[in-house]
C-alpha cells in the first residue's frame, strides 16, 4: 500500500488565495498593503530558494516587499542591527524576517532580540518563544507552524500519539515538539547523540524528520501506518549529475509503509512561505488594528 500524499503545494496554493481576498477587503478600510521585510546577508545557498518563493508569493497576496535587501556577506553586526532599528521604527513594515544561518561575524541571537517582537513574523524572539512555552497566542515559526496546518488538514489526531521529532534546531525542533505537546502527542526528541534512533522512529506514530540529511530515514525505521512530515531541504547532485531537492527521508521505501508522508519539494517548503505571509497579515492587522 502506498501513503497518502500530504499536498503542501496545493494546501498553500488554497491559503494563499484565501489571504489575497483577505488583504483585498482589509484594504477598502485600511490604504496601506501589509509589508514584509526580508533581510538575506551573503549568498547561503539554503536561504535562496526561500527568498524566491516568498518574493513570488509575497507580491501575489498583495504584500509589498519592496523594504526586504540582499546584503553583502562582510557587513558587520553594527550595520545589520542599525537595519533592524530603521525596519522598527518604519510604520510600513509590518513584518521583519532575517534569513538563518548569518556570516559568523555576526551574533544571530544579538539580532533576533532586537527585532521588535510585535513584527517578529519568523517567532524567533524570547517574547514569541516564551509565549509558545507558555501556550499563549503570539507569532509563531513558521515552518513548525506550516507542519501542524499540514497535519490538521489531513485530520490527522495528536491525543495520545507518540511523535518523534528528529532534530533541536531553534528554527524547526524545538518548536514543532511544543506545537505537538500542545496538541498532546508524546513527544519524543532525537538528535545527534540520541542511542538507536530507529528503535525510537519505529515506536512513533508520527515522524518529524528535521536534521539535513538526506536518507536519514527510510522505510526499515517506520512504523507500518505511521505519518511522516520530512522538513529537510537538502540539494543534493544525482547520479545522472543534476541538482535536485530531496529531503531527510527516503521517499521511495517510506511511502510503502507509512500512512501518510509530505513529498519535497512541494511538502513543507511551500507551506513555510505560506505561514510567513498569515504571519505578516496578522501583524498588520493588530497594528492597523482590526
Ligand atoms: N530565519 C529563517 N527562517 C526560515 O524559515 C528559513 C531561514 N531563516 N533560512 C533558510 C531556511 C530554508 N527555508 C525554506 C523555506 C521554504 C522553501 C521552499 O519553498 N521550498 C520549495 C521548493 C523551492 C525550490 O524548488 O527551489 C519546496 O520545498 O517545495 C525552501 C527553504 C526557510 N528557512
Amino acid at each position: 500500500m502506498s501513503a497518502l500524499l500530504l499536498d503542501g503545494k496545493a494546501l498553500a496554493a488554497r491559503i494563499q488565495a484565501e489571504l489575497t481576498h483577505e488583504v483585498r477587503s482589509l484594504q477598502e478600510r485600511f490604504p496601506r498593503p501589509p509589508g514584509l521585510a526580508v533581510l538575506w546577508v551573503g549568498d547561503n545557498p539554503a536561504s535562496a530558494a526561500y527568498v524566491g518563493n516568498k518574493n513570488r508569493s509575497g507580491a501575489g497576496v498583495g504584500i509589498d516587499i519592496s523594504k526586504g535587501q540582499h546584503l553583502p556577506a562582510t557587513l558587520s553586526e553594527a550595520e545589520l542591527l542599525a537595519i533592524v532599528d530603521e525596519l522598527n521604527a518604519d510604520a510600513s513594515v509590518d513584518g521583519i524576517l532575517v534569513q538563518l544561518p548569518l556570516p559568523e561575524q555576526i551574533d544571530s541571537n544579538r539580532i533576533l532580540d532586537r527585532i521588535d517582537p510585535d513584527k517578529d513574523v519568523d517567532g524567533l524572539h524570547p517574547t514569541n518563544l516564551g509565549r509558545l512555552v507558555r501556550g499563549e497566542p503570539g507569532l509563531r515559526s513558521c515552518t513548525p507552524a506550516g507542519v501542524m496546518r499540514l497535519l490538521a488538514e489531513a485530520g490527522i489526531d495528536l491525543a495520545g500519539k507518540t511523535a518523534v521529532v528528529l532534530g533541536r534546531s531553534i528554527l524547526v525542533g524545538k518548536p514543532v515538539a511544543l506545537m505537538l505537546l500542545e496538541k498532546n502527542a508524546t513527544v519524543i526528541m532525537a538528535h545527534s547523540r540520541t542511542r538507536d534512533l530507529a528503535a525510537l522512529t519505529r515506536s512513533a506514530d508520527v515522524v518529524v524528520a528535521a536534521v539535513g540529511k538526506p536518507g536519514l530515514v527510510d522505510g526499515a525505521m517506520i512504523k507500518p501506518g505511521a505519518v511522516v512530515i520530512d522538513v529537510g531541504i537538502n540539494r543534493i547532485t544525482d547520479a545522472a549529475g543534476k541538482s535536485r531537492l530531496v529531503g531527510d527521508v527516503d521517499f521511495a521505501s517510506v511511502r510503502e509503509v507509512a500512512s501518510a508522508i509530505t513529498p519535497v519539494p512541494g511538502g513543507v517548503g511551500p507551506m513555510t512561505v505560506t505561514m510567513l505571509l498569515a504571519n505578516t497579515v496578522q501583524s498588520y492587522r493588530r497594528r492597523v488594528g482590526s
